[in-house]
């Protein structure tokens, strides 16, 4: 996200929301927002950045709720797309890399919240995942 914004010549205001359904690499197709949005966005041209679409249910239920608030515009940017999971159709405008059906993490994405702070995404095979406790 910070990346992101630092390339962006525009006068912008970011928020973010937290949602969460993922128990290690399997999705329990449950989205909770752990944290809504804490600003309107009625009326206002939002960018939803996303760090990887997988199944596309955490988007479809974000864009759900963004979309009851009537923003003037409502369009997805996604760092990563692992588009052959996908179990919901979701609109995204802005792809970073269309990637494999393989489990990633670094870069911010997690396996049960760890690799996070990894400055580069891997993919994990599944000796290391049952390696990783
Ligand atoms: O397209 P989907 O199959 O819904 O998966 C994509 C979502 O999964 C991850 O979130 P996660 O639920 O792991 O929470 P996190 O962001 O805290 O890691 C990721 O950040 C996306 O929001
Ligand atoms: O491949 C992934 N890695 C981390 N989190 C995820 N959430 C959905 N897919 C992934």
């Amino acid at each position: 996200m910070a990346d992101l914004m630092r390339e962006i010549d525009l006068p912008l205001e970011a928020y973010m929301m937290a949602a969460s359904s993922y128990d290690g690499y399997e999705s329990t197709g449950i989205v909770e927002i752990i944290k809504p949005l804490d600003a309107s966005i009625t009326g206002r041209d939002v960018i939803l950045v996303e760090d990887i679409v997988d199944t596309g249910k955490t988007l479809d239920c974000l864009l759900e709720s963004m979309q009851s608030e009537e923003p003037a515009s409502l369009e997805v940017c996604a760092l990563l797309n692992k588009k052959s999971r996908r179990m919901v159709e979701v609109p995204i405008k802005y792809v970073g890399f269309e990637i494999p059906d393989e489990f990633v993490v670094g870069y911010g994405l997690d396996y049960n919240q760890r690799y996070r702070n990894l400055p580069y995404v891997a993919s994990m095979n599944a000796a290391a995942v049952n390696g990783a406790g």
